[in-house]
């Protein structure tokens, strides 16, 4: 509240208590004493009313700091506003039941889940979901961010992850948000003694402190699944982790849908158009195009945005976004969307594993994957299932030599891990003329052989697969294009487009 109005007040109890003072030194009306004392405690009451806490300075405040304090209310923000991200939406639809019907899940002896984790890369909509989590469910929303307790409160994590709790306990249902949760909950040295291990042990401390089905939810987001420490991921803690990963293109539409749902748009506009055009950008992006486009109509004086005040933002996102110019980023599509159906077709016509999805859609380091998982939960395999699995991971490498008589380098990790599996038949599981025996590395004399076995089944295994894809070249041209439109191919899209194919044996 006002500073001035502090003063004010405070001068006026200042004067009241004189005349208090003064009255009863001279005896006078018993009426005036009773009005000046009930003076003293109204005022006392609002100074109480509006905190004078904030009149402090920070350091003297027994709180958290203000972003937090800003943030702990109930949000107005709901899953409609958060756009593509459906299937993750469903999966949170059983935690709203939760926090909704705590008595239902009670009676059962059922516990509420403590700790979410939303993890991928940033600006994919992990803190709007959060958000929106607490206003579906009218929850109050209490967010931090894990660098705040290790960089700004030097020495005050742990207590500032108590009083974060203190404070969610008080207001019930809530929902703890932690955003970079990596900050505090990077894997522990073994001292233990560090600021940020101090703050990770305090946040567990507290995880374990509360009844699950007390009314309070924590969720962390991470870009960096892979440094949590592990205790953090334990029963009891985090144990959801859900993927939130950059939008494909019918999901960039949805969000562009969202983002331009109050603002004037000239009839030309083709949001489907606008979302193919902004392959690899995040909602974040989308949603500061759309807005950087109704900032550029306000500046021309427009009645409505236009495709002119689109392009332009989208040229001035992609500039910040990366130097690389549309072809090159047309060029490396064209290349991911061949390598990924090359991967697909082998693995279908080995059956080598059950094709669950292809994507173009960029994820980490990688330009395209092909989702797969075993046949079956089978703990042997054989030395053809290797063999199959291995052509399949070279099946990338070779439909980019097929397609475009030139191999890039977007097959690393495929090489690494068919030059393991190769390794490993060689040396571990005795299949390859070296006979039935094992080699350790670290013994043997001299690799050569080993290398020769190894560089043997390779070879083996790429001539194999260049012979299918040479083939089915139609297929990979089919594969790609569809690719190349869709970003996304479903695993009853990827059996309807080789529906003629018949499993093969090698
Ligand atoms: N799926 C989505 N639907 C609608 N808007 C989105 C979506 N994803 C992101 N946005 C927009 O981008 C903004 C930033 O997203 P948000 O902060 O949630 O990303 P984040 O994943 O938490 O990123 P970071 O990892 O950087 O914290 C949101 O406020 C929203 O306007
Ligand atoms: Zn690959």
């Amino acid at each position: 509240m006002k500073k001035n109005l502090y003063i004010i007040l405070l001068t006026l109890s200042l004067v009241i208590n004189i005349i208090l003072s003064i009255s009863y030194t001279s005896k006078a009306n018993p009426v005036l004493i009773i009005i000046s004392m009930l003076s003293l405690f109204l005022i006392g009451y609002i100074l109480y009313k509006n905190n004078v806490s904030e009149m402090l300075p920070v350091n003297l405040k027994n709180e958290l700091p203000p972003k937090e304090k800003e943030s702990n209310k109930k949000v107005s923000i709901t899953f409609r506003d958060v756009a593509g991200l459906d299937e993750v939406i469903d999966e949170l639809k059983i935690i709203i039941d939760f926090i909704n019907n705590t008595e239902k899940y009670d009676r059962m002896g059922a516990k509420i889940p403590k700790g979410i984790l939303f993890y991928g890369p940033p600006g994919t909509g992990k803190t709007l979901l959060a958000t929106a989590l607490a206003g579906e469910t009218n929850s109050t929303f209490i967010s931090a961010s894990g660098s705040e307790f290790v960089e700004k409160y030097v020495g005050v994590g742990a207590s500032r992850i108590r009083a974060l709790f203190a404070r969610a306990k008080k207001s019930t249902p809530s929902i703890i948000f932690i955003d970079e949760i990596d900050a505090v909950g990077s894997k522990r040295n073994n001292d233990n003694n560090s600021e940020k291990d101090q703050t990770l042990n305090q946040l567990l401390v507290e995880m374990d402190g509360f009844n699950s089905n007390d009314g309070i939810i924590v969720i962390g987001a991470t870009n960096r699944l892979d440094m949590l420490d592990e205790a953090l991921l334990r029963p009891g803690r985090f144990d959801r982790t859900i993927h939130i990963g950059n939008p494909n293109v019918k999901a960039r539409l949805e969000i562009l849908k969202v983002h331009t749902r109050n603002k004037p748009l000239d009839n030309d506009i083709s949001l489907e158009e606008l979302a193919k055009k902004t392959h690899g950008m995040t909602g974040a992006h989308l949603s500061s195009i759309c807005n950087e486009a109704a900032i550029l109509a306000v500046i021309r004086h427009k009645q409505r945005i236009g495709r002119e005040e689109f392009d332009e933002a989208i040229e001035r996102v992609v500039a910040g976004l990366q130097k690389k110019n549309q072809e090159i980023l047309e060029k490396e599509r064209k290349i991911a969307a061949h390598h990924e159906a090359g991967h697909a077709i082998i693995g279908k016509i080995l059956n080598a594993s059950t094709v669950e999805k292809i994507s173009i859609v960029p994820r980490g380091e990688a330009l395209g994957y092909v989702l797969n998982f075993p046949k079956d939960d089978a703990f042997l395999m054989t030395k053809t299932d290797l063999k199959n699995k291995i052509t399949m991971l070279l099946g990338g490498r070779a439909a980019e030599e097929i397609m475009f008589n030139e191999v890039s380098t977007g097959a690393e990790n495929d090489l690494k891990e068919a030059t393991n599996i190769s390794y490993q038949m060689v040396c571990n599981y005795g299949m390859s003329e070296l006979g039935n025996r094992i080699y350790d590395i670290r013994m043997v004399k001299s690799t050569d052989k080993i290398d020769a076995e190894v560089n043997k089944i390779i070879n083996y295994c790429y001539t194999n697969a260049k012979k299918i894809l040479i083939e089915k070249k139609d297929k990979i041209i089919l594969i790609a294009e569809r690719l190349l439109s869709n970003e996304i191919i479903t695993k009853e899209e990827i059996d309807e487009l080789m529906n003629d194919e018949k499993q093969m044996c090698v």
